[in-house]
């Protein structure tokens, strides 16, 4: 079983990761984890703070020589606007400045629930951690995962698909002009034009004072059929997805595969129909059943049906813009409009590679379940036992 948690405050010194499963034998490097931490904060559209941010990981236990050695694996980014915050952002009695307390609530933050619920008078003790800074170690966490899963030829990338009413669609890609097009940092899409059309929307939206949101898809192509259980609530893998997606912060919506739209249809323009041909065998398939179409996205009844799995997400848009929103001040109760200096316009090209790496923790977690063994290598024997299996299934 793979499990993690992350620590870290947005201005603090650093975020850390915990990650426990990882099988021994894996090779990873802190320079393959730094070009997702680059694609994830070059995305088109993010604010002032990632002119401060470099992201660089530091792998701190479980790796040695390049590769896992079994146990858990630290990895941590460090905040370099810490500099800027030693003092109010201090673990230390003697640093307490009741002046420098933010008691203003940004509506659609978790600001004014938060100081509610832990009996705050300072906001920035709820901010600071409900901040998708905290993204940047899941990305890490999600680039061991996705190592994981390159051993065993499964792909997961993350892209843009909708934004400002401007949307892209797969067209039968292969899988490695996915990973091509996924690869770009500023704003992958499955259409290049279609790209430069969003990027003048944010723009616009940036000169207008204002955020937008948008739709991201992440495509795992490669998993087996098998993974996840119908069995038991927790054990679908659409479930564990779709809960990891929604996680994410500004996420407000999650689907699989056709999603909300199988409510609109009838069902003989839903369900996948079930084809089989033993001579995909012999061309490398892992079994001979098939489907024509994917409406399902890879998953029946919480299982994966071995076609590539498709989740989307909608990103609500940036709740802090230049425009002013009214809110009311915690302590005074006194009405103010709430304003900015500084905050992403758009983090939906950023939001497609946090959601990529989110699924891959859950599939990289899936398959250990099903295969799993303490070395790469047991795990491999596992997976081609399996293989040889299914083949004659
Ligand atoms: C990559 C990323 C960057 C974000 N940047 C900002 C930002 O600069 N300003 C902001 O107000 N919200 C930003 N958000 C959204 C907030 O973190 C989020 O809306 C807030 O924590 C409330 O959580 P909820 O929207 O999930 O309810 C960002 C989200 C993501 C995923
Ligand atoms: C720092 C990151 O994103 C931040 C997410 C965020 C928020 O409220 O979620 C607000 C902004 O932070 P700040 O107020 O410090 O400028 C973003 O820059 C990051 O993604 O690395």
């Amino acid at each position: 079983m793979l499990r993690y948690l992350t620590a870290g405050e947005s201005h603090g010194p650093q975020l850390t990761a915990i990650i426990e499963g990882i099988p021994a034998g894996l090779k990873i490097s802190e320079e393959t984890i730094n070009v997702d931490l680059a694609r994830r904060q070059g995305g088109y559209g993010r604010g002032g703070r990632m002119m401060i941010e470099k992201d660089q990981v530091q792998i701190l236990s479980g790796v040695r020589w390049g590769e896992t050695i079994g146990s858990p694996v630290t990895l941590c980014v460090v905040n370099r606007d810490w500099v800027n915050w030693q003092e109010k952002m201090s673990p230390h009695e003697r640093h307490r400045d009741d002046k420098i307390r933010v008691t203003r609530s940004r509506p659609g933050h978790a600001d004014l629930p938060g100081v509610m619920k832990y009996n705050h008078r300072d906001v920035r003790n709820i901010l600071e951690r409900s901040s998708a800074r905290e993204t940047a170690v899941r990305v890490a966490v999600g680039s061991v995962a996705k190592a994981f899963l390159g051993a065993f030829d499964i792909t997961v990338n993350g892209f843009v698909v909708e934004l400002g009413g401007i949307k892209t669609e797969r067209h039968g890609l292969s899988s490695d002009r996915l990973r091509e097009l996924a690869a770009k940092s500023e704003l992958a899409t499955y259409d290049p034009e279609a790209e430069e059309r969003m990027k003048a929307f944010i723009d616009s939206v940036k000169d207008a004072g204002d955020t937008a949101g948008g739709v991201v898809e992440v495509v795992v192509t490669g998993a087996p059929v098998g993974l996840g259980s119908h069995v038991q609530w927790d054990r679908k893998l659409d479930a564990r997805l779709t809960m990891a997606v929604m996680s994410i912060q500004a996420i407000k919506g999650v689907e699989i595969g056709l999603g909300f739209e199988t409510a609109r249809r009838p069902g003989s323009q839903v369900h996948d129909e079930i084809y089989f041909d033993s001579s995909r065998i012999t061309h490398g398939e892992a079994t001979g059943f098939f489907r024509k179409t994917n409406n399902a996205g890879g998953i029946e009844g919480g299982i994966t049906n071995g076609e590539e799995i498709v989740i989307r997400a909608a990103m609500k848009p940036i709740p802090t813009l230049y425009k002013p929103l009214s809110s009311v001040d915690m302590l005074t109760k006194e009405p103010f409009e709430a304003t900015v200096e500084r905050s992403d316009v758009c983090a939906v090209p950023a939001a497609a590679v946090v959601a990529e790496s989110v699924v891959a923790i859950e599939i990289a977690n899936a398959f250990l379940e099903k295969f799993g063994g303490d070395s790469l290598a047991e795990i491999q024997r596992n997976y081609d036992g399996y293989l040889d299996y299914l083949r004659s299934f």
